[in-house]
Formats: C-alpha cells, structure tokens, sequence
C-alpha cells in the first residue's frame, strides 16, 4: 500500500497538553571500545569533537528514539558507537515491536526501516531534519552523499511498500505556550534555590544557560541554511513541504519546539557547584548511596520537567521518570541505563474534564478539593511502567517535586533505590497533603537539587564558588566562559534527540 508522507497537526490540543508530545532521549558519548566518557577531562580532543559532530559511525547521525506500545512509552533508546537507534530497538523488543508506534529524532535510515518495518510496526513518526545518514556533507565529502542519497530513495521505496506509515508528526504551539513554559522554568524550584542562595544574584545565570541550550540544540537539530533544508526534504521524499507557506511553518513550529526543549532543559542548569547530592548517607549499600554523573542525573530530571507540562492539574504540574542501571552495560546508546516507566499528576485514566474537583486547600469547603482524586506524578510512573523493578539492580526515580507523603512508601515499597529531586517542600505540611516522610525515608538515597555539600562544609571553598557565581551572574559571556575554561559545558550526555511520542 503507498503511503504519502503528511503532516499531521493537531489543532485540538489544550495548551497544557501541548508538550505531551515531546519526548526526550538518552545519549552516552563513547569511546570506540564502547566506555562511557564522562566529560571532556577524560576525553580525548580529538575523540570528544569526533562523538559531538555525530560521526561516530562515520556518516550517520546520533538519533533517539521512543517505542510506545498502546499510547504508553516502552521504551527510551539512542544509537550507539556500533548500532543505529532502531537497530537497537529490535534488539531490545524484537517482535514485541509489533503495532508499536516509533518516534525517531532523525528520518531511519534503510537498514532501520527494513527491521522495523518487517516487524510490523504501526507508525514511524520522525523529526524533518538531517535524516540518520547525513546529507549535509556534501561539499567536504561527495561519495558519502551520494550513498545518502541512494539510502534515502531505499527508504523512500521501503516505505511505499510497507503497511506501516511513514510520518512527520509535529505539532505547532499555541501563540503563548513558549511563554507560558518560559515562566514556569524561570519559577521552577531549582532556579528559585540557586537565587535565594545567591543573594546578589538574579536570574541573568538562566538566560545565559538557556542561550547556551538554545545554541547547542539548534546545531543539533535545525539545518540553518533554507536551501540546504529545501534540498533535504525534497531528497527524503517532503517535497510538499518544500513550498511556502509551509516550507516557512514548518521551520517555525520547529524552532518553536526546540526553543522550548531548550527553555525546559535550562531550568536544570549547569551552574556553580549546584546539582543533585545527598547530604548524608542513606541506603542499604555503597553503590546505592552513590549518585550518578551530575549530567545524567540533570538528562533525566529535564526529561521529568517535560513530563511535567502535560498535568491536568490547572496549577502545579509534577512530572516522574524512573530509570534502572543493569548488571553490565548493553548496546544501548544509553549505556547500561533503561527506561522503566514514567507519568505526571492526572486524575483517573478516562475521567473527562468535569468528573472530579479541580480546587486546591484555598477552597474552604474540602469536599471540593482535587487532592482525593489526582493520582501523583510517581504513582503514575509505577501504575503504567512497563519493566518490573529488579531488587538486585539499582533503579532510581526522578521527580521535579518532593516526593510527598502517600508517594514516600509506595517508592520505598517499590524497591527503588535512589529518588533524585527537589526539596522545596519537605517538611511541609498541609490539610489534605503533606511533605513530612521524605526528610525520614532510611533505606532510599536521596539526591535532592543544592550546593554540592562538599564545596558548603569547605569555608575557603563555599567562597571561591560565592565569588564564582557571582562573576557567572555579572554578565551571560562571562558565564560561558567561565563554564567553557572549566570544560563543564559539553555534558557527557546530551538532549541529543527529541522525539515527538502520543502518550497517554
Ligand atoms: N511529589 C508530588 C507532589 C505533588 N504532586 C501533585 C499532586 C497535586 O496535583 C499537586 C499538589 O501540589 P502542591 O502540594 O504544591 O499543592 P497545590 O497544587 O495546591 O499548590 P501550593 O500548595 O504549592 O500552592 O502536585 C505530585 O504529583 N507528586
């Protein structure tokens, strides 16, 4: 059956529905052996510029991907140094992949779409940029955009033989969406900590980390050059979208997007000596006391916070993400982690609009409260995870609030071994919910946002990093500098791929 290529645009959604469709990945930089490369200090120059440019299986580029199964994610995987991203997905779910949507952050490549294809997949959905095997060399490299070239009419063939569809599926913003996710990021618990911390400090250390995100993912996943993008899409088979008004739409609603991604990602910002730390030990061994890379744990929190914008809570939006570290590595882009499941605060799966109470503890009468009816972000997360909770594996969840007193158990109960999160609201405590057992878990490592303890217990280093952080807030370049002398700003994992997922 032939299939056309379609935009599909869904005028319907509710402004606070709208990110629901964005979906964030998980990429490791890697050696050639397949190690994981913290950061720039133990990277080679020359292997580090090699990874960044995507070019570690020569030609084609990083991409992420997300499997969802009956509108709920089942999986969260990036291309590898050996395997391309829906390679490993057959890998990982083999015929499982049936009537599986996939969301790819890069147009498949042949070798992809044949496996993918073949497992009888139901919709592949993927980003109109770059595809997986470039097509932006061809000045510096004629032959291997001429293999593009072939690889992308194979696809093109594959695809109008296949029953699957074969799609781009993105969704323009509403007018006041990316101010709408401007404010609530500048408002977000961490930025707020860092600021109160920071009494001379504003908010200028968020703009300048936001213009650091914005660079950063526009190189990524934008093609600035008209023409070039022109070319590409009329080369992957878009050529309808190569003619205005849509040419120029379609450009929009993709900055849009990555504006937004970029805005989310900088309200859990590289800055000073912040990050995710526990101040005393609280687990059951070593290994679950200690904390992740502060840049894997700040990828997923960011993944969290986008969960976050589709509650159906009016006022606080809480998302939860949570994640499980395997015995050894896989081949998995995201090295030995997977994805275990994820959810944001809603009330009741099919409850309409109108079904339940939607005030909060400032309405006196208490029956008309929606504390009794939402289920919380974490509950969620646990209720629709879609790998069971290994005890003998490290899991952790991630939440952008504090876990509060009906989740504490449950997470405990659950066996998960470490909760990454804010701590705004510990210790309070409220009519119909309260933040009292977080502060008492024992047997669960916390990691919540602060200073790292270390550098606040040191006098002579708590105000190195004071003067620090001041020279951070003196002015945006200075910012940049500084983190770029430090060799902090290339994370070893990086929002490579936004993936754009239908998920309940
Ligand atoms: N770890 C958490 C904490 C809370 N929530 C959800 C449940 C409710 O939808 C909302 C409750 O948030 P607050 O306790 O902040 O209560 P309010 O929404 O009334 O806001 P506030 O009291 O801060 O003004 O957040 C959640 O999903 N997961």
């Amino acid at each position: 059956m032939v299939r056309a290529e379609h935009l599909e645009i869904n005028k319907d959604s509710k402004p606070q529905k709208l990110v629901r469709y964005n979906v964030i990945c998980l990429k490791r930089v890697e050696d050639s052996a397949g190690n994981h490369i913290p950061g720039s200090k133990t990277c080679s120059a020359q292997t580090q510029k090699y990874c960044e440019e995507g070019n570690c299986n020569a030609g084609v580029k990083k991409s992420g991907l997300v499997v969802v199964k009956n509108m709920k994610i089942i999986g969260l995987h990036c291309s590898s140094t050996d395997l391309h991203a829906g390679q490993i997905a057959l890998i990982k779910h083999g015929s499982r992949l049936k009537n599986c949507d996939l969301y790819f952050s890069r147009k498949p490549c042949s070798t992809c779409l044949k496996m993918i294809v073949n497992a009888g997949v139901n919709r592949i959905s993927y980003w109109p940029g770059d595809p997986e095997i470039s097509l932006q060399n061809e000045a510096s490299n004629p032959t291997s955009t001429d293999d593009a070239k072939l690889d992308a009419k194979a696809v093109e063939r594959l695809k109008s033989n296949s029953r699957a569809r074969v799609c781009v599926l993105l969704q323009p913003l509403v007018c006041y969406m990316v101010q709408f996710i401007e404010e609530t990021s500048t408002r977000f618990d961490f930025i707020q900590k860092i600021t109160k911390s920071q009494p001379d400090c504003n908010t200028d250390f968020y703009t300048a980390c936001r213009q650091e995100r914005i660079k950063e993912y526009e190189s990524l996943f934008l093609i600035s050059s008209e023409e070039m993008h022109k070319q590409i899409l009329m080369t992957i088979g878009l050529e309808n979208l190569c003619e205005n008004p849509y040419f120029s739409n379609l450009r929009q609603n993709m900055k849009d997007l990555v504006l937004v991604l970029a805005t989310v990602s900088a309200s859990v910002p590289v800055f000073g000596s912040f990050g995710f730390y526990n101040s005393e030990s609280q687990g059951t061994n070593a290994t679950d006391d200690e904390c992740l890379p502060q840049d894997i744990a700040r990828h997923c929190m960011i993944q969290a916070r986008l969960l976050a914008y589709r509650t159906e809570d009016h006022k606080t939006g809480v998302g939860a993400i949570i994640w499980a570290e395997e015995k050894s590595r896989s081949c998995d882009g995201t090295g030995a982690m997977y994805f275990v499941g994820c959810g944001y605060n809603a009330f009741p799966v099919g409850s309409e609009y109108a079904d339940f109470p939607h005030m909060d503890d400032k309405q006196k009468d208490r029956e008309i409260r929606k504390f009794r009816y939402i289920i919380h972000a974490e509950q969620n997360a646990l209720t629709f995870r879609c790998r069971e909770i290994k005890p003998d594996e490290r899991s952790m969840i991630f939440v952008t609030k504090c876990p509060c007193d009906e989740c504490v158990p449950l997470i405990k109960g659950a066996g998960i071994k470490q909760i990454y999160a804010g701590d705004v609201d510990a210790g309070k405590k409220k009519a119909d919910i309260s933040y009292m057992k977080f502060n008492e878990i024992e047997g669960v490592s916390k990691f919540t946002w602060q200073l790292n303890p270390l550098h606040t217990n040191a006098p002579e280093l708590h105000d190195l990093t004071a003067r620090e952080n001041r020279l951070i807030c003196a002015s945006a370049n200075l910012f940049n500098d500084y983190m770029c002398s430090k060799g902090d700003v290339t994370m070893a994992v990086k929002l490579l791929a936004s993936a754009f997922a239908s998920v309940e």
